[in-house]
């Protein structure tokens, strides 16, 4: 079936996103960059070499900075923007939306709204038919065709069904889910156990110490995200369980390396410098300001929180951690 997709967003997911769709010669892929110059150099060398090097972009996939020419004749829209940068860069396709289906890929929470990326995305584009594609899935190992389980999630079960048919393939698989809440929030906030992850990397505390982190990592997400109207299940999933395994573990993700580099003593300034994102970091003061207000148990989360926006040393944080009383392990 000939398809026409827009993937919005030239950073590293949008790009493997894109090179994999292009792989269906029956489809037509557009790639939107914010940024003129990065799409320029995109379409110059067919490669996004400063975020995604090694991946060839084929010719087929159209690159492009204007929204118009991005979303004409699309079928579907995906949305690979970081959370940060997404209200903004929405606004500038606000009026070219029809009821096409919009995919979001994006894994964080809006800062001050608390918002997830799927509500931005309707409040920006008044988009009713959305879905979330999330799960175990770095852009290095996706692009280059290495086998992946992911996610598709929506409240509309025939949307779920039709990202499985038409995005899935034998090495991208997608299962559906229908916890809409369950899945955006697992993708937010298990980039803020990686920070903690990679701290505890950085910081030499062994392999016992970083399986209790994710362990009670785990947890921690599952109690906040129950408390925000998720199901539990989906934290044992691909969205949850997965996706934290391989950011806590991989050396592809971003999120881990921030945890690394501070928990060996780098200044924060130059860690947090960019150019790549790191959800957790944002993440972790939408999580941190709302747990203010409701009054919820998030030591890990906060601890990063601490750490990376306070300026906690790494050592002071994890002695917080350490004094805490253990008790039921339940979440
Ligand atoms: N990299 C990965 O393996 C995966 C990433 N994701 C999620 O996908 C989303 C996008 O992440 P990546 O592609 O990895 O990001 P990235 O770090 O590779 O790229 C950053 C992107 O932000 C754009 N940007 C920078 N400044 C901007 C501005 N002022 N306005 C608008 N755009 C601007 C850049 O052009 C670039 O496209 C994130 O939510 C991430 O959590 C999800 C699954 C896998
Ligand atoms: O979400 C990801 C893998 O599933 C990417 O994680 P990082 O943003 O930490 O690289």
């Amino acid at each position: 079936m000939a398809l026409t997709f827009a993937v919005l967003g030239n950073g590293a997911w949008g790009t493997a996103i894109a090179v994999h769709l292009s792989q269906r010669p029956d489809y037509r892929v557009k790639l939107w960059g914010a940024l003129p110059e990065t799409v320029e150099e995109m379409r110059r060398l067919r490669e996004n070499v400063p975020l995604l090097p090694g991946v060839r972009i084929p010719e087929s996939v159209v690159l492009t900075s204007d929204p118009a020419e991005a979303v004409e004749g699309a079928d579907c829209w995906m949305s690979a923007i970081p959370t940060a940068f997404l209200r903004a860069s929405l606004q500038r396709f606000a009026g070219l939306a029809s009821q096409v289906p919009i995919v979001s890929l994006s894994k964080g929470l809006e800062n001050g709204t608390f918002y997830r990326p799927t509500e931005v995305i309707r409040e920006v584009l008044g988009v009713q038919r959305l879905a979330v594609l999330s799960g175990p899935s770095h852009a290095e190992e996706v692009g280059r065709g290495l086998p992946a389980a992911v996610v598709a999630a929506s409240e509309e079960l025939e949307l779920a069904l039709w990202v499985q048919r038409h995005i899935g393939t034998e090495r991208f698989r997608v299962y559906t889910n229908s916890d809409v809440v369950g899945v955006e929030l697992c993708g937010a906030l298990k980039n803020v156990m990686a920070i903690a992850a990679g701290l505890c990397d950085g910081l030499q505390f062994g392999d016992n110490a970083k399986a209790a982190l994710v362990t009670r990592g785990l947890a921690e997400m599952t109690r906040f995200g129950v408390a925000h109207g998720a199901d539990s299940h989906t934290f044992h999933g691909l969205a949850g369980l997965g996706d934290l395994i391989v950011t806590c573990y991989s050396e592809h993700s971003r999120n881990r390396r921030v945890g690394f580099r501070l928990g060996r003593g780098e200044p924060r300034e130059a860690v947090l410098a960019g150019p790549q994102v790191a959800e957790g970091v944002w993440t972790s003061r939408s999580v941190y300001e709302r747990v203010q207000r409701i009054g919820l148990e998030t030591p890990i989360m906060t601890g990063v929180y601490r750490i990376v926006h306070e300026g906690q040393s790494p050592l002071d944080a994890v002695r917080d951690l350490l004094r805490r009383q253990p008790g039921n392990e339940r979440w």
